[in-house]
Order: C-alpha cells, then structure tokens, then sequence
C-alpha cells in the first residue's frame, strides 16, 4: 500500500478538462474552438449550437468540474495528500495554457494530470497530451521554466468509477413501472467516434477491431451487468450502443445509435430500457441532449418505457478514487512497489502512454508520454 499521504515527487494535481460555453454568447467562440481544424460540416455545428441554446447557452461541464475539484479538495483535505488542485481545459475558460503558467509562477514543477475521460481513445487521450505540449511550446516561448507533466492512467475499470455506475444502473431499475422492470434491457452508451479511432485507439498491440475503446467500455458495461445480476438476481441483457455521431455521413462511426437501438429494442417485444451513459464522467451536453432530450422523446414516441442512469460527476467515491490513483502512480514513481487496483478483465491500463497509442490523423507533438519531446 502506498503511503496514504505521500504524493511526492509531484507537487500539484491538475484537472484537465473539455471546457464549456457559460451563455449565449459564447456558443459559436466555442464551438470554433471544438471545431478548428476538424472537419465538421457547418449543417452539424449549427444543430450542435441549438442544443446548447436550448440551454441558455450553457454547458453544464463548467459547473460540474467545479462540483469535482471541491469534492476533490474535500476528500484531500481530510485523508491527504497535502496537493493543491488547479483546473484548466481545452477549449473555454480556464484555458489550460493560463492555468499551467499560474501552476508554474506558483512554483510547481512535478504536475500529475487527471483527465476527465476515463477510457483510451485520441479525442479522450492524446489530444489531451497534445494540448499539454501546446501548453508547453507556449510558456517555453515565454522564457519560463517548463514543469514536468505525467497524465494518470484511465479509470474507466477503477471500482471508485464503477460503484457509482452500478448504483446509478440499480435506481434506474427501481425507478421503472413494476411491470417491465424485470423485462428491462440494460443499453451502455458512449460516444460515437470514427471507426478508424476506434481502431487505432490504446496501445499499438491492442489496435483492430475496435481497439482499446470498445475493449474498455464492453469491459465496464460487463462489470456492471454482472454487479447488478448480483444485486438483482435478474439477468438484463445489455449492448454497447453509441451517441452523438458527428463528422460526415460517409466516413463510417461506431454503430448503433442509441435512438436506432431504442427502436430495434421496442420492435423485439423489449418492455424497458436503462441507458447507462457510461462513457461520460458527468452529465456533459451530450447526456443532456442526445439522451435527455433526444433519446427520452423517441422512448416516448415509441412508448417504451426507459430511464437513463447518473453518471459519476462529483461523487465521493470517485473523489476517493482519484486520491488512490494519485497515490499509486506518486508511489510507481518513487519507485515502490503497488498493486493498482482495476475491476474486471482487462487489468489497469498502461501508466505511460506509449509511442504510437491513439493517434492522430496528422501526427503532433504530445506531452506525458513516451514520445513526449519534453522531460
Ligand atoms: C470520445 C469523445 C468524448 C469523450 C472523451 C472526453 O470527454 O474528452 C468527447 C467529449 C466531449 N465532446 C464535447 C463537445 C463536442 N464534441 C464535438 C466533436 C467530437 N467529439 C468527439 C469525440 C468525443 N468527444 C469526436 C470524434 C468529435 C468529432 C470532431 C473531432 O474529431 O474532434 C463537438 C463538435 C460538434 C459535434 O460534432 O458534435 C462538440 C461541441 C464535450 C463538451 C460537452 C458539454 O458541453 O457538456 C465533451 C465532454
Ligand atoms: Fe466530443
């Protein structure tokens, strides 16, 4: 076990996230940001800009990273370590490159990286690593004094990550009309991306056939269809289905769509449906829209009972995880000896990402990793 407060050789913990609109006038700055450079039809940033005026302009990402780091610090404070916590994100205020220059003139050097994606995949990893490198190039060309930068292993199959889930699943089931409850199908959803990332997502050995992307969330949805059996004593069948598709119509993405899927259910004679989001850490627009919104008026159209289960946002118990994740890669890095601790087959993921893990589509500098051109 490592020591429960000993976070050293890293001297700060930095929450890095997507970054959201907070009003109606940020919508198009943001979504140019998203978008530079990507490739997305303007027909579907302009459907993706309506749903977040539907909500005022706002995302709720913002706010529930707020919710995170003080639960966070809430759970540092009382077991330790003694780590001060910044957040900076991709694309909105705080902008990474702000807080990594405060986080530098505060005079920390050893930066440890808590992504709020749990799973491989390039838009969840690298690009994350390479916003870090951007980051970089830009403070070295400040003439400060660059921080070392490591990024935690994804979580997806750490328990303090699936407790939630499997109780978010549970009350889902109870929510449902005594009826159909025991008759209901359990859908995972995660977000759809190309199926040539999926492909080339985690490390090289685990490329094809979905890669490490699928590989994780059919690993995470197997843990929880079994957990809930466990707790139930009714064995729900469940698929991993997929949501918010972008890109153009062509290029092919992860199938089925969660809508196509809820049709596909109620057509087969299925009495009920729990989506599991569980390829979001919170309830991002995407949970909100595509499934809250979109998903909920097709069960309704269909008149097929469904409720869509919470995901992890500011739970204690992932607060607690993050604490363990922390401290087992500060002791990995003291060079002691840990057991890191993962639910279901797959085992923990690789600390270091090595050289060719999701990549990109025009290769780019990426930070904490091994083919990081920095320290
Ligand atoms: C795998 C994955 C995650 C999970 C991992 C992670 O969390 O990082 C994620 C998260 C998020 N994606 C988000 C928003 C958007 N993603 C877009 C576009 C895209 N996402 C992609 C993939 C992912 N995205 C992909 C392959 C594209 C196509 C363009 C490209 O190849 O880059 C677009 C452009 C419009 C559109 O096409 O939808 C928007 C606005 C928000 C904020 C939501 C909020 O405001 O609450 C969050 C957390
Ligand atoms: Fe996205």
């Amino acid at each position: 076990m490592p020591d429960a407060r000993d976070a050293s050789p890293y001297d700060a913990l930095l929450l890095l996230s997507f970054g959201g609109p907070e009003g109606p006038d940020d919508v198009i700055p943001f979504l140019e940001n998203v978008t530079r450079g990507r490739g997305i039809p303007t027909e579907r940033l302009k459907e993706v800009g309506e749903h977040y005026f539907r909500f005022g302009g706002v995302s709720p990402i913002n706010d529930q990273n707020r919710a995170l780091l003080d639960a966070l610090r809430k759970d540092f404070a009382e077991h330790g370590p003694d780590l001060p916590i910044y957040w900076g994100n991709r694309n909105w205020a705080p902008y990474l490159t702000d807080t990594l220059r405060e986080m530098v003139t505060d005079g920390h050097r050893r930066i440890l990286v808590l992504a709020t994606s749990a799973y491989a995949s390039y838009s969840g990893c690298r690009q994350y690593r390479e916003n870090l490198a951007d980051s970089l190039a830009a403070l070295e060309a400040e003439g400060l004094e660059l921080p070392r930068i490591d990024k935690l292993r994804h979580y997806f199959n750490h328990p303090g990550f699936l407790e939630p889930m499997i109780d978010g699943v549970l009350r889902s089931l109870a929510d449902l009309p005594d009826d159909v409850r025991a008759g209901a199908h359990i859908a995972f959803s995660t977000h759809s991306i190309p199926t040539t990332a999926a492909d080339s997502s985690g490390r090289v050995e685990d490329h094809g056939d979905g890669g490490a992307y699928v590989a994780e969330h059919l690993d995470v949805a197997k843990v929880i269809a079994d957990a809930v059996r466990e707790r139930t004593g009714v064995d729900h069948p469940w698929q991993l289905v997929y949501q918010s598709r972008s890109g153009a119509p062509h290029i092919p993405w992860l199938e089925p769509d969660i809508c196509d899927h809820l049709e596909e259910r109620h057509a087969a004679g299925v009495p009920a449906v729990v989506i599991a989001p569980i390829g979001f850490v919170s309830n991002h627009m995407e949970v909100l829209y595509d499934l809250d919104t979109e998903a909920k008026d097709k069960a309704a159209e269909l008149g097929l009972p469904m409720r869509r289960s919470a995901t992890v946002g500011d739970d204690p118990r992932f607060a607690a995880a993050v604490r363990d994740l922390v401290l087992e890669r500060a002791a990995v890095e003291r060079a002691e000896e840990v057991t890191p601790c993962a639910l279901g087959a797959l085992g923990a993921s690789h600390n270091l990402c090595p050289v060719g893990c999701c990549p990109s589509r025009a290769p780019r500098p990426a930070a904490a990793g091994a083919d990081s051109p920095y320290a």
